[in-house]
Order: C-alpha cells, then structure tokens, then sequence
C-alpha cells in the first residue's frame, strides 16, 4: 500500500544508502536508493582531542597528522574502508580571552570549509558524527557509546642505546594523571556530556600516527571476539593526540592535508572586505592563486602581494615565557621601519595579541607611516567572528601582504608562512623573523618550502589490501 508505514529494515537500509551517497559525493544521483544497496558496514569512528594547554595553530598541525594517517587508512586497507575521523569540537582556548562571546562547543565548519577538508580525508564535524551515529547505530540511546579511550603519554626514556624507535605499550605504572580517566580534563571526554566510554587505557607512545593502526586493530580485535557482528559500528578515542608525530612531515601528503584545510567563506570574506578597503588590495592585484577549490591550485612563485608589509608580533605569553628572543616594542618598530625602508613601502600591518595599550604604544612609534590592525568593525562581527576568527582574519591579510616578518617559534606565524607558500610567494619574502634587537645576529624560523605533487605522480595509488 502506498501509504504503508515503511519497515525499521527498509528504513535503514535507506538510511545506509543514504549515508553511502553522501560519503561518495554524489547527492543528486538517485531520489530513492535500490532497496538491495548493501549497507556502510565496519565503520570506525575515530575521536581525538589534544591537551588543552595547547593553542589553536598546533592543533591545525595535529589535524594534519591524523587527516594524512586516516585518509591512507581508508585507501590502503579493507577492514577500514569505512574510517572516519571526528573532528574535536573547539574548548574554550586559553588565549581567547574576549568575555561576552560565546566560544566554547564550535564546530570546526565555524573556521573551515569542511567540504573541502573533506575532498582530503573522510571527516565528520562533531554534530554530523553525532547524527550518523544516531541514524545508522543506536538511534534511541541517549548516549554516544565510545569501546574504548586510549590516552597517548611520552615515555620517559625516549632513546634505546641511542636509538629512536616507533613503539607503544598500554601503560599500568603511568603517572596518575594519565592513569585516572577522570582527570583527562576535569570533565567528559572531549567536554562532551553526551559521550560515554567503556574502556580507557594510559598508552606510552612514541612515534608517528600510522602506528595508531596497529593500536586500532588490536583494539577492534578484542572487540570483535565472539560478537555476532563483527563488522559493527565501532567509536574509538584518541587523547592527548598532540603526542602523534607526522607520518612524514612536510611530503606531499603533508602539503594536500595542508591546502584542503581552506578557511570558512565567512572569514575569507570579513578578510577580503578589508583588505580591499584598508589595504587597496585584491586577489588579482596581489596576483596570487586562489581557485575555488585548493585541487586546482599549481606549483608557483610569482605573487606580488598587496602594497604593504605585514608583521606577525606575538606579545602575550610569548613576553615573559620567550624574553630572550621576543624583541620589545621599540625593537619591533625599529626592525619594521628598516625594513619599509628596503622595501620601499609606507604601510604596515600588524598582527598581534598585543594589549590596546601596547597597540598604541606602537601606532605612535609608526606616526610617519601608515599603520593598520584590524578589529571587527561592530559588536555583531565580533560575535559572529569570536577571537579565533579574529586571528583568521589576521593571518589572511598577512597572507597577501608583499612581504611578511614573523615571531620566532610561533605556530601562528608558521601557518602564515605556509598560506603564502600556497599562494605562490617568493621564500624571500616570507620566510623571515623579528629578531630580539636590530642589527643582531639572532636565530630564524626554520624554512619548510611547499612540495607539489609531481604532474605525473599518482598521490592516490594506494592499494587496497
Ligand atoms: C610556545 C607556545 O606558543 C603557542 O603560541 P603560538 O605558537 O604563537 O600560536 P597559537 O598556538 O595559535 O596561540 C596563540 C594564540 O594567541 C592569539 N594570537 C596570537 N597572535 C595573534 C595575532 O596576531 N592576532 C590575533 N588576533 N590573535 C593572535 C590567537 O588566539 C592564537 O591562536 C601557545 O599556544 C602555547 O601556549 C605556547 O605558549
């Protein structure tokens, strides 16, 4: 009857086909799924958090780590064709320090274009998971049901007779704060009320993240002993992930993971607006690349950049944790001034966690010049951006300027160099480092150029075993 009621078998498996169109992109294809499509079985949920010490630009880092492990996994291996990894919703930062803003529980999609991370690696936002989950798993339960928690810890002793080996073990002698699941954060796993886990295991871990796929096999081993099932929806949790090295830091894979992590329209927008109306600056004038989607971006080193220099200056912590190389503001003004001077420009903008004091302690160092900082322009963009769309919006604008300074050893100022190298800078402008005093003979931030994929290189040519 064609109003019937459809079955609770009918209706999953149209969910599972559903799901199965979504995960292949191809949403337009079909209106009603063949009723015999097979099911999404064996899915792995993998959730994975990062110590909350740490800043937001670190745990871009950590994302790349595990988005490059995942994205091998699912195309490498059979048992884990179906892997997906969930993206931690964002904690109140320690440096977000703006009151009045709502900035704890965002989604990733609130600073990236998860679509386009997607077209990297199999990720979900924490919200999407949450719904699959419910849809295709235990559509009643209350609860997010996690089989087991492992949290990473370094070992004390890194080297064996001067070696450094990949290695793990499930730790029982682990400081308490390792061993006591109930101190992971003070709170629920992930700050997440809804999740709930079964087993939690301390791990000593040494090494880079494709060691996580004999630590998920063993894991879906003891899981699978004697249930019926043993393709089931699994949820497995990763803390502490920041401990994970890179498979292969600053490969091509690295650089794919890299140029997928687009931001979200809004901030590419709040920053296109004012570096058009602040700096006269387009993508077209400062001839950099920026297609619509980071797959058709080409290897190139020919970008102009807007008329002004741009300096990344981290004050905050950096001043009394990093004094011996964090320069003060008159230093940094004097090294910005020599360096409009070589370059022949009248404009500089600044990025900082400075104080408004600090702020405009500088602007009156600059009174020759024209000196430029964004803030949002109303208290609505404030809220719509929080303080991590702040920095976004920073780090864009430093990333079409004709020449950028950054502060030695911070993560954000890396993640500007990288933007650059995307969009096709020379290194000589990019690459460089306020020093402690002018004129001095000071350490300089590493230099990682970008790696294209050859043009006839097949980055894909995993094989499935
Ligand atoms: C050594 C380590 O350095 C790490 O910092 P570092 O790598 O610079 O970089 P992040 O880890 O991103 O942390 C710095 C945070 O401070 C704010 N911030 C820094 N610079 C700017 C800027 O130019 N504009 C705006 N709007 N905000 C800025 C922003 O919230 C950013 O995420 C710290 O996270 C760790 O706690 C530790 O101190």
């Amino acid at each position: 009857a064609p109003n019937a009621k459809p079955t609770k078998a009918a209706q999953l498996n149209n969910n599972n086909c559903q799901r199965e169109r979504f995960w292949q992109q191809q949403p337009d294809q079909a209106t009603t799924c063949p009723p015999d499509i097979l099911p999404l079985r064996g899915t792995v949920y993998l959730l994975y958090d990062v110590n909350i010490s740490e800043g937001f630009n670190l745990r871009r880092d950590v994302y790349i780590r595990l988005a490059v492990f995942v994205r091998r996994l699912q195309r490498r291996t059979k048992r884990f064709r179906n892997v997906r990894l969930v993206l931690p919703p964002w904690p109140r930062l320690y440096h977000w320090h703006s009151q009045g803003l709502a900035q704890s529980d965002l989604l990733w999609r609130h600073f990236f274009d998860v679509e386009s991370l997607r077209r990297f690696a199999p990720v979900l936002d924490f919200d999407e998971f949450v719904t699959e989950y419910r849809q295709f798993g235990m559509p009643s339960s209350p609860h997010v049901h996690v089989s087991q928690v492992f949290r990473l810890t370094h070992y004390e002793i890194m080297l064996e007779q001067g070696v450094f080996r990949d290695k793990y073990e499930r730790a029982t002698d682990a400081p308490e704060a390792c061993l006591n699941a109930k101190s992971i954060s003070g709170g629920p796993l992930l700050q997440q009320p809804l999740l709930r886990h079964a087993r939690y295991h301390c791990v000593r871990f040494q090494g880079s993240a494709g060691l996580l796929e004999r630590l998920l096999r063993e894991a879906i081993h003891e899981d699978t002993v004697g249930v019926a099932d043993a393709h089931d929806m699994r949820v497995y949790a990763v803390l502490s992930a920041e401990t994970l090295l890179h498979d292969n830091w600053g490969d091509e894979h690295f650089w794919l993971a890299r140029r997928s992590m687009r931001f979200a329209a809004p901030l590419d927008q709040v920053a296109d607006d004012f570096r058009r109306s602040s700096l006269a600056t387009t993508t077209a004038s400062a001839g950099v690349q920026r297609p619509v989607m980071w797959e058709l971006e080409r290897q190139k080193r020919d970008a102009s950049g807007g008329n002004y220099l741009c300096a990344h200056l981290r004050r905050g912590d950096f001043v009394r944790s990093r004094e011996s190389t964090t320069p003060t503001l008159k230093a940094a003004a004097q090294q910005l001034k020599q360096l409009l001077r070589a370059c022949n420009m009248t404009t500089v903008f600044l990025a900082s966690d400075a104080t408004p004091y600090e702020l405009l302690e500088l602007k009156e160092l600059f009174y020759r010049y024209r000196f430029v900082h964004f803030t949002p322009e109303s208290s609505a963009q404030r809220q719509q951006l929080k303080d991590g769309g702040v920095a976004i919006v920073d780090q864009l604008v430093c990333s079409y300027a004709r020449h950028f300074v950054g502060t030695y050893e911070s993560t954000f100022t890396y993640r500007i160099y990288e933007e650059r190298e995307i969009l096709g800078f020379s290194k000589a402008s990019t690459f460089n480092t306020f020093c402690k005093a002018l004129g001095g003979n000071c350490a300089r931030n590493a230099i990682w150029p970008i790696v294209w994929p050859d043009e006839d290189d097949d980055v894909d040519d995993d094989k499935l075993n």
